[in-house]
């Protein structure tokens, strides 16, 4: 029998598993997957050691929702783990508010209180706590360890964390809380032996999935972040509008007599790479298609991007280093050309070949600022704080014994 660590990850349109075998501190990859594109061409690939273990596609036009996919997920681990103990399971949790600061073994109780902040991530965080609470339900014995995106973006200062609000709402909790910390916290653990100059000094990580952010990390850490409050801020996303005027809001709700639930719906649902596109919320799609739609999309995207860049950079003071991560930071050659072309000004030289190649590093020699390509890996900074959380809970129990 072997001591695993289970992993789940929901995003907004994939969910991520991962197994690892616990060697005394040391986490062993056993096995990992992903059911991609929910929402648009679902796909699954599970792997071991690099070879494919499973591998499906559903008919066209067929979808799944969350629910549908982390059941399927289940029943596939179910086989695989017979022979597995089980210590924990480790979740992603996009919103942990101002109360969940730390990686935390999760009960009924806390629970409620996070349920609490689903308006906040309206995509994640309900498909986030689902399974906990199925868990919780039919096997309590088994350790539910909630690891949080906002947590790594406690590092900021306060004047990228407040909103120019009134106290009174400040004190309430509305502030800026950053999201994708947990794949900025793999990135920021990989960075000294990528570019140990880029490490102690300034880079800016631009997370670039169906969700999608960018962080400025001073040293490693977090000193600003383009999502805030909820996931919807900063850059245009999959189906999010990333940054828009607050004037725009106001404009629905009194002139077109916007119903709220509609509101929520327009803002995470149908804006974004679709909203402008017409088309689809998924840059493979787009990058296909000749359609004047899906190039506007593109263009907005590139564009507020290099914006937000610039932004970041000035926050920083100065720019070392600039690294791409994510389903299309990992994987879009072109749409990475197109922001080192654009970020010249900063001092970023694209190393054409090396960047079609998909090799680590993808500027020049001589460019002043690096860029790179590093592949996240939330699972493992997930696997990794339950590892902490048990520990934790080890040691406490021995003190008391
Ligand atoms: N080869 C590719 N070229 C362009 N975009 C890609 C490619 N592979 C994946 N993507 C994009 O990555 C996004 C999904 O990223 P991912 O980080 O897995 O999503 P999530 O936000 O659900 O975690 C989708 O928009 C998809 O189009
Ligand atoms: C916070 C967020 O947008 O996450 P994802 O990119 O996984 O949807
Ligand atoms: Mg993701």
């Amino acid at each position: 029998m072997s001591d695993d660590i289970g992993v789940l990850n929901s995003g907004s349109s994939s969910i991520k598993f991962s197994i690892f075998r616990v060697d005394g501190s040391d986490l062993l990859p056993y096995v990992a997957g992903q059911i991609e594109a929910l929402f648009t061409q679902p796909h699954f690939i599970a792997r071991q050691n690099g070879e494919v273990l499973a591998d499906k596609t559903w008919s066209d036009g067929v979808t799944l929702s969350h629910r549908e996919a982390t059941e399927y997920l289940l029943v596939f681990l179910r086989t695989l783990l017979k022979d597995s103990r089980l210590l924990a399971i480790g979740h992603r949790i996009a919103h942990g508010g101002s109360r969940f600061t730390a990686p935390a073994l999760l009960n009924s109780r806390t629970l409620n209180e996070l349920e609490k902040l689903i308006p906040l991530a309206p995509l994640h965080q309900p498909f986030n706590l689902e399974p906990i609470r199925l868990g919780l339900e039919r096997r309590p014995e088994l350790p539910e360890v909630g690891c949080f995106d906002t947590e790594f973006h406690s590092t900021c200062p306060e004047v990228a964390q407040v909103v120019a609000l009134p106290r009174r709402l400040r004190n309430a909790g509305v502030r800026r809380y950053g999201f994708h910390g947990l794949s900025y916290s793999y990135i920021a653990s990989q960075l000294p032996s990528v570019d140990p100059a880029a490490a102690a000094g300034k880079t800016v990580v631009l997370h670039l999935g169906n969700g999608a952010s960018m962080c400025a990390l001073n040293a490693c850490r977090s000193v600003a972040t383009t999502m805030g409050f909820s996931a919807l801020d900063g850059i245009p996303m999959g189906t999010r509008c990333g940054s828009l005027d607050p004037g725009v809001i106001l404009y629905l709700l009194e002139q077109e007599k916007m119903q709220v639930q509609h509101l929520e719906r327009l803002l995470y649902k149908e804006a974004g790479l679709l909203g402008l596109s017409g088309i689809s919320s998924d840059m493979r799609t787009l990058l296909q298609s000749r359609d004047s739609g899906a190039k506007l999309a593109v263009d907005v995207f590139v564009y507020r991007i290099g914006r937000e860049l610039g932004s970041l950079a000035a926050a920083l003071g100065g720019l070392d280093a600039i690294v791409f991560t994510g389903g299309i930071g990992e994987n879009a050659a072109v749409i990475r050309d197109r922001i080192c072309r654009d970020a010249a000004w900063l001092g970023v030289e694209l190393d054409e070949s090396a960047n079609d190649a998909r090799e680590k590093r993808i500027s020049t020699a001589n460019s002043r600022v690096s860029a790179w390509v590093i592949p996240t890996n939330e699972e493992l900074t997930i696997a990794r704080q339950t590892q902490q959380v048990l520990l934790k809970r080890e040691t406490a129990i021995s003190t008391t014994a």
